[in-house]
């Protein structure tokens, strides 16, 4: 779909790389020329993603860094080391956490669980990479990845509709705010990629009442590769006209709800339901 160099000569930090949705993104950058870096908590599973790139991708250039976004200053540490190495040309903010719960019975260290991950570190990260970026007068790239909910809202996962709502609101702020400075923002809103981590903290046995490729009007789940392109373009100087935006790739499953029930039934109907609805 893209040249092999798209992305040749690009600084690009995914935080949460080393796992999911992230480390798929990483690898199409690697693959696209970037030189990539990814944080998350863990070590290990940043450098067993690390080695697994290294090996697909001989020459790939990739750093790990481990960093709870949560902590500002831990966040500000990561910037400075990444920066020694050579400026940050994109962040995409990627980092979660989320869980189903009833919102009644959430403690509030709940609630910041997944607020601080979320909302707070896609703020740090931003406002890191953001001040170095105005200071060296260079333009800047921030892709963070938010979800349907922040049009919608969404039963059982309040705190990250919320959390990923504020990361939206953020995006279209900054856009404006330095929109002049050369830096650029948007956000990406996924539908169902599976991913061991959202599959086991959103779906666990007996939560779904049909197969989840029915809830999308394409009928089908998305695949990593179709995300990553949508990023690829992101992160490439072809989309500098972009920001402020939020682009939904769901296969149309966040608009299944409008109409209702009945009309839904009828996206299955066949040519004799159609004619008997008529001669009633
Ligand atoms: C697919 C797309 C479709 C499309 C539409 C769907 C949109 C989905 C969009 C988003 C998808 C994702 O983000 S998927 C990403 C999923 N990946 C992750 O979540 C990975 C990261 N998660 C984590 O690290 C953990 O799960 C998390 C709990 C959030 C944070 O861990 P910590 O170690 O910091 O926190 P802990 O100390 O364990 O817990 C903090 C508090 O939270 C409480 N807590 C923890 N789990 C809880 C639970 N299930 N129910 C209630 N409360 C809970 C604990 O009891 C603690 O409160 P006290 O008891 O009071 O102390
Ligand atoms: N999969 C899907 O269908 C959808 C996913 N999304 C979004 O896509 C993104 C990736 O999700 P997915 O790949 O599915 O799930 P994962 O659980 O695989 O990804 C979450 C990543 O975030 C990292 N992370 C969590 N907390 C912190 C922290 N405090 N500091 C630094 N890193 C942290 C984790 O690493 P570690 O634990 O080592 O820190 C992990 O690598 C998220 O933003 C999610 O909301 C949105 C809609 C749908």
């Amino acid at each position: 779909m893209f040249r092999q160099d798209l992305l040749a000569g690009k600084k690009i930090l995914v935080t949460g790389g080393g796992t999911g949705l992230g480390k798929s993104i990483g690898r199409r950058y690697l693959e696209l020329g970037a030189h990539l870096v990814i944080c998350g908590r863990r070590l290990a599973v940043l450098d067993a993603t690390a080695d697994e790139f290294r090996a697909e991708l001989p020459g790939a250039r990739i750093d790990t860094l481990t960093c709870d976004v949560r902590d500002a200053e831990q966040v500000e540490a990561m910037m400075e080391r990444l920066w020694q190495t050579g400026p940050l040309d994109v962040l995409v903010n990627n980092a979660a956490a989320n869980f189903i719960a009833r919102t009644e019975k959430l403690s509030a260290r709940a609630v910041d669980a997944v607020l601080n991950i979320v909302l707070h570190g896609s703020f740090y990260c931003a406002i890191a990479a953001g001040r170095r970026w105005i200071e060296a007068g260079r333009p800047g790239n921030v892709i963070s990845t938010v979800s349907a909910p922040v049009i919608t809202g969404q039963a059982f996962t309040a705190p990250s509709a919320a959390a990923k709502a504020g990361v939206l609101a953020m995006t279209r702020s900054l856009a404006v705010e330095w929109g002049p400075k050369g830096i650029r923002l948007n956000c990406v809103a996924p539908g169902l990629f599976p991913t061991p981590g959202a599959w086991e903290q959103l779906f666990p046995p007996g939560s779904q009442v049909e197969a989840q490729e029915r809830g999308v009007p394409l009928r089908r789940l998305g695949e990593h590769r179709e995300l990553c392109d949508l990023y690829a373009y992101l992160a490439a100087d072809g989309s500098g006209y972009m920001t402020g935006d939020l682009i939904v790739m769901d296969g149309g499953r966040w608009m299944q709800g409008a109409g209702g029930p009945t009309f839904r039934a009828m996206q299955d109907w066949n040519d004799a339901q159609w004619d008997a609805m008529r001669k009633k």
